[in-house]
């Protein structure tokens, strides 16, 4: 019995409060996942301890091993996880069991209240111990933190609060160290407390947790029943697809199946084993600002630091463990970011990741679009950050173009049209969009290829000179293009039809669009549309400016008009000079709504567009 005498009543934070109700009211499949919670969060609580024991040996004074018990109990209906890990005091038991400390959580907990089934999505978000409230009615945290003489017990029946109390002497003498959670189970919940749904449950997601997990039935001695062994160090000859598999769940608590698994060890100036995985789903948080990696620090089979910043931020998708057998296993955190050994393993096994990303990519293309799709956008950011590995990386960069999807750059200059020396992109926001685009015109007359970037880093690493295969990238809004020497495919581009006059013409529109634009000129990228706007050779693309403007950074610099001058709205402007203002007007605005922007007047241009189409009409 915990004593009552100093309970002390909590609300849980908001957004807990809201996620237990959902967690009790919706009906989820996998009910099973709150064992792995558990597990996997007492697990984490023996890593805090044998890293907090280094430098605090006292802490384990008593000699008993980290190791974690399940105990159901059918007379009581109460199933129990309990280990003898790090343990938490008050302050712990409220913060942690009382609060989501996470960013997102907002925007999770309304794809949860959308979503059918939410199992997945508890997946990528992790409420780990929340977790526990879809199959108990009350659960009573009993904790020691290890060296404390307090004993605190936490008591909730989920709605909007639990209970914080001092733990009675009984409970105090049982919890010697860590943590008891004690599962009153929910009547549809009773299969929890049979032996070999529990095993069941270990062995589908828990058999890689590195301590004993020890089945304590009414019958008999506890019995340990996953392997405990870190499965990073057992060699690869000894393990099934689908030993990695569930490693990969356990390890990054996810619930999909891994795209990429890389186990190798590595020995020679120095030795550390490496098990990294590429997820084939995306993660919920992988566009949070702080791009944080998930891969974990071992050192000789001791936990150090979830994100020691293992990979750069481009591959922080990548999930697992390297475990080292050189670093100083008393190192602090915060030397991990200088530590030149740590930068060794990092360009070593960088290097690692992307050459099989590489090979993934030639010889198991449909696993790798999969990859591409999900991670693309963030491998993409190493363009633009890592110098170094830009040629690989746009090797390995896949994109929609105007021949097709998922197509490489490889695959692009092999199709080079005679006489192509450049590599033509072209950004904006959606493919749909960029297709209709009329800078693509000319291009589409050749059969040139053109790359379509659509996410928003692209505007960012092709900002850069680039080439590949000695091939520049040149993007078909800005600059002068000359496709002169490419010969057309298209024979309906209109070769033979009269020019206006380029010279009064380009006169006539500067005058009237004064200021608005930073020069006018003849094209060379259209044959059908009328007009268009693009950046000047040494300006910043137009779809990196206008991002850019949004974000308040940067201002946008005046744009060239562009102006075919075998189209008829064009030709007639020469010869109407009355009409020519308006008509500039009119290709100018055109230009920026094709662009995705809008006119600067709206109420402007429809009544010049009325005006101009009614004397079209004779009115
Ligand atoms: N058995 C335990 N021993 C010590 N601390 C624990 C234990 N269980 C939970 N905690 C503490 O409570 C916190 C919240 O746990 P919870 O499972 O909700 O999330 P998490 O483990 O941080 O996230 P995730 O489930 O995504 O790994 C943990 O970070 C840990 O500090």
């Amino acid at each position: 019995m915990t004593t009552t005498a100093a309970a002390e009543s909590q609300p849980f934070q908001a957004e807990v409060a809201e996620l237990l109700d959902l967690m009790v009211h919706s009906v989820y499949s996998e009910t099973d996942i709150f064992l792995r919670e558990l597990i996997s969060n007492a697990s984490d609580a023996c890593d805090k301890l044998r890293y907090e024991a280094i430098a605090h040996p006292e802490l384990i004074a008593d000699g008993a091993p980290p190791a974690i018990r399940i105990a159901p109990d059918k007379a009581a209906n109460t199933l129990t996880v309990a280990d003898t890990g790090i343990g938490m005091d008050r302050q712990e038991l409220i913060d942690n069991l009382g609060t989501i400390a996470r960013s997102g959580t907002k925007s999770f907990l309304a794809k949860l209240t959308e979503a059918k089934d939410g199992a997945n999505l508890i997946g990528q978000f992790g409420v780990g111990f929340y977790a526990a409230f879809m199959v108990a009615e009350k659960i009573v945290v009993t904790s020691r933190r290890a060296g404390s003489d307090e004993v605190w017990v936490w008591t909730s029946a989920g709605g909007s609060g639990f209970e914080i109390a001092p733990a009675s002497e009984e409970d105090a003498r049982r919890v010697a160290r860590g943590t008891e959670i004690v599962l009153h189970l929910k009547p549809d919940a009773a299969k929890y407390l049979e032996a070999y749904e529990i095993e069941r449950i270990v062995r589908e997601y828990s058999d890689n947790i590195q301590f004993p997990i020890l089945l304590a039935a009414a019958e008999g001695e506890p019995r340990q029943i996953n392997l405990a062994s870190a499965l990073w160090q057992r060699s690869k000859s000894e393990l099934k697809p689908e030993d990695y598999a569930q490693a990969y769940k356990q390890i990054a608590g996810a619930f999909d199946e891994p795209a990429m698994t890389l186990h190798y060890r590595a020995e020679g100036r120095q030795s550390y084993a490496v098990l990294l995985f590429a997820p084939s789903q995306k993660a919920f948080d992988l566009f949070q600002v702080e791009r944080k990696g998930k891969v974990k620090l071992y050192v000789r089979r001791v936990f150090i630091a979830d994100d020691a910043e293992l990979l750069p931020a481009y591959l922080r998708f990548i999930r697992g463990v390297i475990d080292s057998e050189d670093l100083p296993l008393n190192i602090s955190r915060e030397m991990l970011q200088n530590n030149p050994q740590l930068a060794q393993i990092r360009k070593a096994v960088t290097g690692r990741v992307i050459g099989e990303l590489e090979t993934i990519g030639e010889k198991e293309p449909e696993t790798f679009a999969k990859i591409w799709d999900a991670f693309g956008p963030v491998i993409k950011e190493g363009l633009w950050e890592d110098f170094e590995r830009r040629e690989k990386l746009l090797a390995l960069s896949r994109f929609t173009t105007t021949s097709g999807e998922n197509r490489s750059l490889k695959q692009y200059v092999d199709d080079l049209k005679p006489n192509q020396t450049e590599i033509y992109y072209l950004v904006g926001d959606s493919i749909e969009r960029l297709k209709s685009n009329p800078k693509l015109e000319s291009a589409r007359a050749r059969g040139i290829e053109v790359l379509l970037l659509t996410d928003p880093v692209d505007a960012f690493w092709t900002s850069a000179p680039l080439d590949f295969g000695g091939k520049p990238l040149k993007s078909l809004s800005q600059g002068d293009v000359d496709f002169g020497l490419i010969p057309l495919t298209d024979t309906d581009e209109k070769k033979d039809e009269p020019e206006a006059d380029a010279a009064t013409t380009i006169a006539l529109i500067k005058d009237a669009l004064g200021e608005r634009v930073s020069d006018v000129r003849a094209s060379q990228r259209l044959t059908a549309s009328a007009s268009c706007l693009v950046a000047g050779g040494d300006a910043r693309d137009r779809a990196l400016e206008r991002l850019l403007a949004q974000q308040n950074r940067g201002a946008v610099t005046k744009p060239i008009l562009e102006v075919n001058l075998r189209h008829p709205l064009v030709a007639a402007l020469a010869g109407d000079t009355a009409q020519a203002k308006d008509l500039s007007l009119l290709l100018f605005e055109q230009a920026q709504i094709l662009d995705g922007e809008m006119p600067d007047d709206p109420a402007a241009f429809a009544s010049r567009l009325n005006q101009l189409v009614l004397r079209g009409m004779g009115k």
